[in-house]
């Protein structure tokens, strides 16, 4: 666990960046520092692994003082990611990530293994091994950056704004992949990030910051969406929460209706026989639904898959609302498709009825401070992060 006892820091030019943080980050979660630009979340990362010294509290580390432990020691235990990764641009990708192990006295050859064996379990071929960070997208040097993180396999990471540096959509697969393993690995993570939407699928648990560096609510990521603490917190959330939090509340119980189906290959006739508004949907021999065929327009002479229509996202009984309205709206028919756990059909569901669920919950949010303005900040402030390099 890391523990903020009474924590400020104020810089020699006066400015107070953290004002007396109390906070606890249990051990084996992702602890999620979010707030607007300049609250003090950069700060308070780095107060833990001393590159920053606290002004006044203390920060424990499994009851163990930091101020009292020899930076370069404490260090040693604590992974740390930056924004756009901080590689050294003239080592390749293996001796990036083999220089902690190197530090700490490994031959070359298990040092090596160790760093192929790390770029293989952050999703990174091994033919890209040899290769120098300016010779991989932005991506894939943030996977090298958390590959190299955890080369001594440290109970504690600090990850500052690691995947802000990306498109959306490698940024999606990095925080997928990130959470997985952390399934596996079980570190104790304090996490910085200026978006709350990162912060609600990321976080165990999220502490929102606002400027000044106070704490203004440190919750979990339901109970943060369903009961800001206050004005600052409702607007920083966001307008839409009741929409977030839906990703909290499980579709079971939703009703779901039986849909008709066609299984690939058979007669074009029967699918616009068992089409109820032209469109039916098509599955494979195991009921796993494969697209939407328009039966109407269709002259082909049998199902084949390469007339499906695949719009629109198959949810899981067993996710989120959020996946179930995801689906319906999404839908060329309108109708969302849900399957059970080994992706059988179960049936469809309108959005009127997943409509009706949101509203239900949103009722229970609307006691709650309204939202006036979106949060975020620009991300701003890691070049001197980068300017830090890897910081151990
Ligand atoms: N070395 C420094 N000297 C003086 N002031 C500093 C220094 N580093 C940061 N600050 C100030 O302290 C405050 C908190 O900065 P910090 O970088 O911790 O915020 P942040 O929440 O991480 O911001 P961002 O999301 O923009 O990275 C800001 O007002 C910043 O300008």
């Amino acid at each position: 666990m890391i523990e903020f006892e009474s924590v400020s820091k104020r810089y020699p030019d006066g400015t107070l960046a953290v004002d007396e943080l109390d906070l606890r980050a249990p051990s084996g979660e992702i602890t999620v520092f979010v707030g607007p630009s300049g609250c003090g979340k950069t700060t308070s990362l780095r107060m833990v692994n001393r590159m920053v010294e606290p002004t006044s509290g203390r920060i424990l580390i499994d009851g163990q003082d930091t101020g009292a432990t020899n930076p370069a020691q404490l260090r040693r235990g604590i992974g740390y990611v930056i924004q756009h990764a901080g590689l050294f641009p003239h080592r390749t990708v293996v001796d990036n990530v083999a220089t902690v192990p190197y530090l700490l006295g490994w031959n070359r050859k298990k040092a090596r293994g160790h760093a192929m064996e790390l770029l293989e379990r952050v999703g990174l071929d091994a033919h890209l091994a040899s290769r120098y960070p300016a010779q991989l997208s932005g991506g894939q040097q943030q996977r090298v950056g958390v590959a190299r993180a955890l080369a001594a396999d440290p109970p504690v990471m600090l990850m500052d704004e690691p995947f802000s540096a990306v498109d959306p959509v490698v940024r999606e697969s990095l925080q997928e992949e990130f959470l997985r393993l952390q399934d596996e690995l079980d570190k104790t993570i304090i996490f910085v990030t200026h978006d709350i939407d990162e912060a609600v699928k990321l976080g165990d648990r999220v502490a929102v910051f606002r400027a000044g560096g106070h704490l203004a609510q440190f919750a979990e990521p339901k109970d943060l969406l369903e009961h800001p603490a206050d004005e600052f917190v409702a607007g920083f959330v966001g307008k839409d929460r009741g929409y977030r939090a839906l990703s909290f509340t499980p579709a079971e119980g939703i009703a779901i209706e039986p849909e008709p189906t066609v299984r690939l290959g058979v007669p074009i006739r029967d699918a616009r026989a068992a089409a109820s508004d032209g469109w039916v949907l098509v599955v494979d021999d195991e009921q796993r639904p494969q697209g939407w065929l328009d039966a109407r327009g269709s002259n082909q002479d049998a199902v084949s898959a390469d007339h499906l229509n695949r719009a629109g996202t198959v949810a899981t009984v067993t996710g989120s609302l959020r996946t179930v309205l995801d689906a319906a709206l999404s839908s060329p028919t309108g109708r969302g498709v849900v399957a059970d756990a080994q992706g059988r059909l179960l049936g469809t569901v309108q959005a009127g009825p997943v409509l009706a669920r949101v509203d239900q919950v949103n009722g229970r949010t609307r006691g709650n401070p309204a939202a006036n303005s979106t949060g975020g900040g620009s991300g701003a402030g890691s070049a001197e992060a980068e300017r830090e390099g890897a910081g151990q």
